[in-house]
């Protein structure tokens, strides 16, 4: 299997649009443009790359960003080995010589002397200097860049500069709709759409606790948890307090009203 296969997606993701934003990535990546999606967690980001990346039929590189990542984590480094030292080449540089769709996940966790080696990356020059190696490598013309991150999480301090997020083409998620979200669970668990339009109701409820003792609502992905563990046998309140009220919140007063929501749609 050459680099390019293993990165491919052979079997086509599950992804139900929210509106037009299929099409208009495919009018970024004709264009080579950098593209950011923003928006809550489990909200479906990660799953649209995947499905673009596919139906692109390109390669689709991942990194989950963290803060003590370095920038020679994205690049590459020397290794040491029987034989010596060995250059071994990063995700990124991977990405840019093979053609594929780099997708730099939360990036805003990254320090920032680690997302400015993006900068050359990302305008006209597409070009990646590996310092250490004193080589610059030219972008396959196929390669794109793509990075996601959360504005909720955002502080003074975790946030990209300026001069990072105007080289991107934004696409801002959110939630979907309970029609469309009912579907997007039913179809992913194979549930039926009532229950899954139950434990929809039950998220919409949590989203509007967001800024009133909540940090974030319950996420579509949460949603699928519990559909996923009602359809293997586990009892319905039991499931939703356990995907869907105990990873959220520590609160006992909020934990409780969602736990007293969860009791009146499942009776
Ligand atoms: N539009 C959608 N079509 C299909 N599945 C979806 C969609 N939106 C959400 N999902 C479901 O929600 C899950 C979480 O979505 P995803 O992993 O894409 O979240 P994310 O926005 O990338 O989250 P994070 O920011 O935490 O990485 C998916 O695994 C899938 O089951």
């Amino acid at each position: 299997m050459t680099d390019k296969d293993q990165y491919k997606i052979h079997e086509e993701p599950f992804y139900q649009p929210q509106t037009d934003e299929v099409e208009l990535y495919e009018a970024a990546y004709a264009a080579r443009l950098p593209v950011m999606v923003k928006g809550p967690t489990g909200c479906g980001k990660s799953r649209f790359i995947e499905y673009m990346a596919w139906k692109l039929n390109k390669p689709l590189i991942t990194v989950a960003c963290n803060e003590d990542m370095t920038a020679s984590d994205l690049v590459g480094r020397y290794l040491l080995d029987a034989n010596g030292t060995r250059w071994l080449d990063g995700p990124l540089t991977t990405a840019a010589r093979i053609g594929a769709i780099c997708y730099l996940d939360e990036v805003v966790e990254a320090r920032q002397d680690t997302t400015v080696v993006i900068h050359p990356l990302t305008d006209h020059r597409r070009t990646l200097p590996l310092d250490k190696k004193g080589e610059l490598i030219e972008a396959h013309p196929d390669f794109q860049l793509v990075i996601s991150y959360n504005p909720g999480y955002q502080s003074l301090m975790k946030d990209l500069k300026q001069s990072t997020k105007q080289r991107f083409a934004g696409f801002e998620f959110d939630y979907p709709t309970a029609a469309v979200e009912t579907g997007i669970v039913a179809t992913e668990t194979g549930i039926d759409t009532e229950l899954a339009a139950k434990l929809v109701s039950i998220g919409g409820t949590a989203r509007n606790l967001k800024g009133h003792g909540l940090d974030e609502g319950i996420s579509t992905r949460l949603l699928t948890y519990a559909a996923a563990l009602i359809k293997g046998g586990v009892e319905p309140k039991a499931a939703c307090r356990m995907a869907l009220v105990r990873p959220i919140t520590d609160d006992e007063d909020i934990r409780d009203t969602l736990d007293h929501a969860i009791d009146a749609v499942f009776g």
